[in-house]
């Protein structure tokens, strides 16, 4: 509640004028009853149509200054709860993208974008809904009352007794129905989160034929959304046939207390009908009184899951600066025993790794699937934290050192090739805002990229769609090989980047690495044993545990995990010749 206050601060002037437009509003609609009333005794009775005609302009004014203050206090509200909608979600996207892996990993995307999504936008309507009807309704509910008791207070003790009634229905029915309400909202989540998943991996359902099955898991949680929709939904109906009952019981009753007051004269017949009004009026508000409530605790509870999301401190903390960073040493990195586990797994993903690294080497980093390659080369520029142990950079513990002056010394090209929607020249750039053409040409050539653009009449402002679909899988690959290369990195990881690219060309590639990245320290993750062959230095995982570190010919001689991936790949006089 407090991080909202905080969004309606700036809002102070708005947030105000919204419901006193509101209760202004209010206040013409407590006078019609008495106007028709007016108009009933002294224009009807008298067959004056005159004056029947002056009280119907009356009323249309009435009606006319109603609605000015309404759509003003409309606007007010709207403006207010869509700008503080904007900043919380601007607010939210800018904390998502300060989490760091283990973060996201925690509360997975789909959920982050609910929350940014759905999730805003019901406390957007929440605050919308508060700042017409939190004043208004109480207002009318009250004024009504009083307005009654004005007119006759014998007849208004009607009121008396009706509003408590209706005000227990309401709420009974408000609280029943609110965590059902809850409930709801949660499997709405569960539904959008299966809707997502399936149309990101769209290609992947069909190639293995899911779409029966996935269909059918959607049908069973869209069912039960519906049938706890449908549940509440019956609640929720009962509060109309109840309250009306109520409504006119009471309605009877003041027209019963009513004609006999008029028959004695105290009351005028137009002062029954006002009486009449004002209990419909109160009826009214009342209902949307709860209905406000019901919103309310939705938006409630959207917010409190907002707030779980801003309370998430980033896992990964910047040291304080890269002091102590010896330029003179040979190595580069060090990987001091270290032991790493993803938060909520109790097996380690890598235990006791040790090895060094060289300025301008290039480290083979191989192993079987989930060997824990992609987890180690992730640990360098600290998307994870390290469980045990230290990795050293020239020297220093990478902990200590400044987040974004090591990132920069990195150029990192993850498994999956993502490219944003946009010209091609402004996705290279993303590592080196200033970087001339020259530069980027340079880095296509290297990454085997520049036939691509040559291919395409835009070169290089050539448009690249959401998640570079107009591209294919080894273009992709290429164009973000290039694109860590712009920024010439101290240290390059290529995490299976070139699994989509045929033989020749990974080849070819890793020749122009290796030519055109002298001083550069490249580590190559791979499954292949064909593109590792030739690194400085190889290092083996086998469950996360070092099998062997050497180049080629010594683990072929003395790695025996190193020789059955090779056996695997090669033909036996392929291996012998390198042994
Ligand atoms: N985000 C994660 N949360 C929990 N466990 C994870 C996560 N990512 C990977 N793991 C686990 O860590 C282990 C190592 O995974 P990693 O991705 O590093 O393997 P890999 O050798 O790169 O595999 P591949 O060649 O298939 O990409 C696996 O057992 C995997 O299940």
């Amino acid at each position: 509640m407090k991080r909202l206050l905080g969004y309606l601060k700036d809002y102070r002037c708005r947030t105000v004028i919204a419901p006193l437009f509101k209760c202004l509003e209010a206040c013409f609609e407590l006078l019609v009853p008495l106007v028709v009333a007016d108009m009933i005794d002294n224009g009807i009775r008298r067959a004056d149509n005159a004056y029947i005609l002056r009280m119907a302009g009356l009323l249309v004014l009435l009606a006319l200054i109603g609605l000015t203050c309404s759509i003003t206090a409309q606007y007010f509200a709207a403006n207010v709860a869509i700008r503080a909608g904007t900043s919380m979600r601007k607010d939210l996207f800018r904390h998502i993208l300060s989490l760091e892996y283990t973060d996201i990993d925690m509360e997975g995307t789909s959920t982050l974008i609910i929350r940014m999504t759905s999730d805003v936008n019901q406390v957007q309507t929440g605050v919308n809904m508060f700042l017409r009807l939190f004043m208004r309704s109480p207002f009318i509910v009250f004024g009504a009352m009083i307005m009654a008791f004005t007119v006759d207070k014998e007849a208004a003790m009607t009121f008396v007794v009706t509003i408590p009634a209706l005000a227990v229905i309401v709420f009974a029915v408000m609280l029943c129905s609110m965590p059902l309400y809850k409930k709801v909202q949660k499997q709405l989540d569960k539904v959008m989160l299966i809707t997502r998943e399936n149309l990101l991996g769209v290609r992947v359902v069909r190639a293995f034929n899911r779409q029966q099955n996935e269909k059918k898991e959607f049908k069973n949680e869209n069912d039960f959304l519906v049938s706890s929709q449908v549940f509440v939904g019956k609640i929720s109906a009962l509060l109309n046939p109840l309250t009306y009952i109520v409504v006119n019981l009471a309605v009877i009753l003041l027209l019963y207390i009513g004609g006999k007051r008029v028959d004695t004269g105290s009351l005028s017949q137009g002062q029954v009908v006002a009486l009449v009004n004002y209990m419909l009026q109160i009826l009214t508000e009342l209902i949307k009184l709860a209905d406000l409530i019901i919103l309310m605790s939705k938006a409630s509870a959207c917010l409190s899951r907002i707030n779980t999301v801003f309370d998430i401190r980033p896992s990964v903390k910047s040291g304080e600066d890269s002091v102590g960073i010896n330029t003179q040493t040979e190595e580069l990195l060090v990987f001091d025993k270290v032991s790493f586990s993803y938060a909520g797994s109790k097996e380690p993903s890598l235990k006791n790794v040790n090895f060094s690294v060289k300025a301008g080497d290039t480290i083979g980093v191989i192993g079987g699937t989930g060997s824990g390659k992609t987890t180690l080369v992730n640990l360098i520029p600290r998307f994870y934290d390290v469980t045990e142990g230290e990795i050293r950079f020239k020297g220093v513990p990478i902990k200590n050192l400044n987040l974004e002056e090591l990132r920069r010394r990195i150029g990192v090209v993850p498994q999956k090739a993502v490219l944003f929607k946009g010209m091609l020249r402004e996705n290279m750039k993303w590592g080196k805002k200033d970087a001339d053409d020259t530069e980027i040409r340079k880095a296509l050539e290297i990454a085997q990229a520049a036939e691509i653009v040559e291919k395409k009449r835009d070169g290089l402002d050539m448009p690249v769609e959401q998640n570079g679909r107009n591209l294919s899988g080894g273009q992709r690959q290429r164009l973000t090989i290039a694109r860590a290369l712009v920024r010439q990195p101290e240290i390059l990881i290529l995490d299976d980047s070139a699994s989509a690219l045929d033989f020749a060309t990974d080849a070819a590639l890793r020749k122009a690495i290796r030519e055109n990245t002298e001083n550069m320290t490249v580590f190559l993750v791979s499954q292949r044993a064909a593109t590792v062959k030739n690194a400085d230095k190889i290092v083996v995982l086998d469950d996360g545990k070092i099998a062997g570190v050497g180049t080629h010919r010594e683990l072929l001689t003395d790695c025996p995990v190193y020789q059955e991936i090779c056996l695997s790949q090669f033909s036996e006089e392929e291996v012998m010749r390198h042994a």
